[in-house]
């Protein structure tokens, strides 16, 4: 095996820190080859697809790659920013890392931002860093609530990449914050702000978190565990009671059973008992991506409006909103302590 060598471009203090924001990935287009390449990449990561590649890969290299990439492609045009001709999630993981830049940088941090899947790439994103200087690395997934599907997968990677390094940097990971303080005030804010603005006064907030197969968390992943901690403690912050704020689980993908209930047949179902007027938020996803502005934004609003619903709002994520750099800027703080100088 050969390392990598990577020198500064200048003389630097000797013990710089680094920041990695890591989020999910994306594509680089919206056509057949660039979904391929993207979905080949995501669902051969054995973290996502537990099954054996032996059974796994010519399930994924055949049939399903050969018809998915045109499905999902169709939705990424839905959603894509064709001014900048690049994915919402990548433009918004971005405007966090610059907006968390200018408030570390002062401090001596250095910023970068890196996707599981695609580019820029984790390994290209710790490179920077080394570039830069840092002999101190903080790697920030941008999953407040931990799956081994999410947080691992992207701490997995960072650690392959610096496998190939001859000298390395110190290395921390953050944990999963699904009830910092931070998080839900930005939570709160975020659906106090959307409400204000609504036309319509919602009966019924629906909380839409990312789905995982049940099997998975029967051997043991907490994802479900952290969702049921966000969603409380952000009741308590806005004072709505279970009945009010409902949680659900969207994105489900192929035949297994996922948790439940799940999003889509439960928004569709609610006019049919009274409930016309609905507001959605993601809390899970610190970015708009696919799955909130097409999934829910899209799909989940016709069904609901198909079947008898009146007013459908989506409350934004995160995205990068001064409540959630703060929110950025205290786990930053907090998971530095000892190695930032107060
Ligand atoms: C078995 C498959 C999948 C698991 C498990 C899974 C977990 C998981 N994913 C997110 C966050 C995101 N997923 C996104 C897209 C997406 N997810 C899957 C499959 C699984 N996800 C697929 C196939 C796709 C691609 C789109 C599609 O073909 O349907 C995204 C959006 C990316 C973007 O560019 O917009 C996010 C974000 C979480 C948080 C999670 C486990 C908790
Ligand atoms: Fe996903
Ligand atoms: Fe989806």
């Amino acid at each position: 095996m050969t390392f990598l060598t990577i020198r500064p471009a200048k003389p630097i203090a000797p013990s710089r820190i680094g920041v990695l924001l890591t989020n999910l990935g994306t594509p680089e287009g919206t056509g057949y080859g660039a979904i391929r390449r993207y979905l080949s990449e995501f669902l051969s990561d054995r973290r996502i697809i537990e099954a054996s590649p032996a059974l796994w890969q010519p399930i994924l290299q055949g049939p399903l790659l050969a018809l998915r990439p045109r499905r999902t492609g169709a939705a990424y045009r839905r959603i894509w920013h064709t001014e900048r001709d690049e994915s919402p999630l990548r433009t918004h993981t971005r405007a966090q890392a610059e907006a968390l830049a200018a408030r570390m940088e002062p401090d001596g941090v250095a910023v970068e931002w890196a996707m599981r899947y695609g580019t820029p790439s984790i390994a290209s994103g710790i490179e920077r860093l080394l570039a830069r200087g840092c002999a101190r690395v903080l790697l920030l997934p941008l999953y407040p609530q931990y799956s081994a599907t999410t947080t691992a997968t992207a701490n997995d990677h960072a650690f392959r990449a610096l496998m190939r390094l001859r000298n390395q940097p110190a290395v921390r990971t953050a944990p999963s914050f699904p009830d910092h303080p931070l998080y839900i005030e930005a939570l709160a804010r975020s659906v106090r702000e959307t409400l204000a603005g609504l036309p319509f006064v919602p009966q019924r907030i629906v909380a839409s978190f990312h789905g995982l197969p049940r099997d998975y968390v029967t051997r043991g992943d907490p994802y479900p565990e952290e969702c049921e901690r966000t969603l409380a403690a952000l009741r308590r912050a806005l004072d709505m009671d279970e009945e009010t704020m409902t949680l659900t689980y969207q994105s489900r993908f192929g035949p297994a059973r996922w948790l439940e209930p799940y999003t889509a047949p439960l928004v569709a179902g609610l006019p049919a008992r009274g409930v016309t007027r609905v507001a959605v938020i993601m809390p899970g996803f610190m970015a708009d991506c696919i799955e909130t502005l097409d999934e829910i934004g899209n799909e989940v609003r016709k069904d609901f409006i198909a079947a008898g619903g009146t007013d459908f709002a989506l409350v934004p994520c995160l995205n990068a909103a001064p409540a959630a750099i703060d929110l950025l800027e205290g786990l930053t703080r907090q998971e530095l302590a000892g190695w930032l100088k107060d």
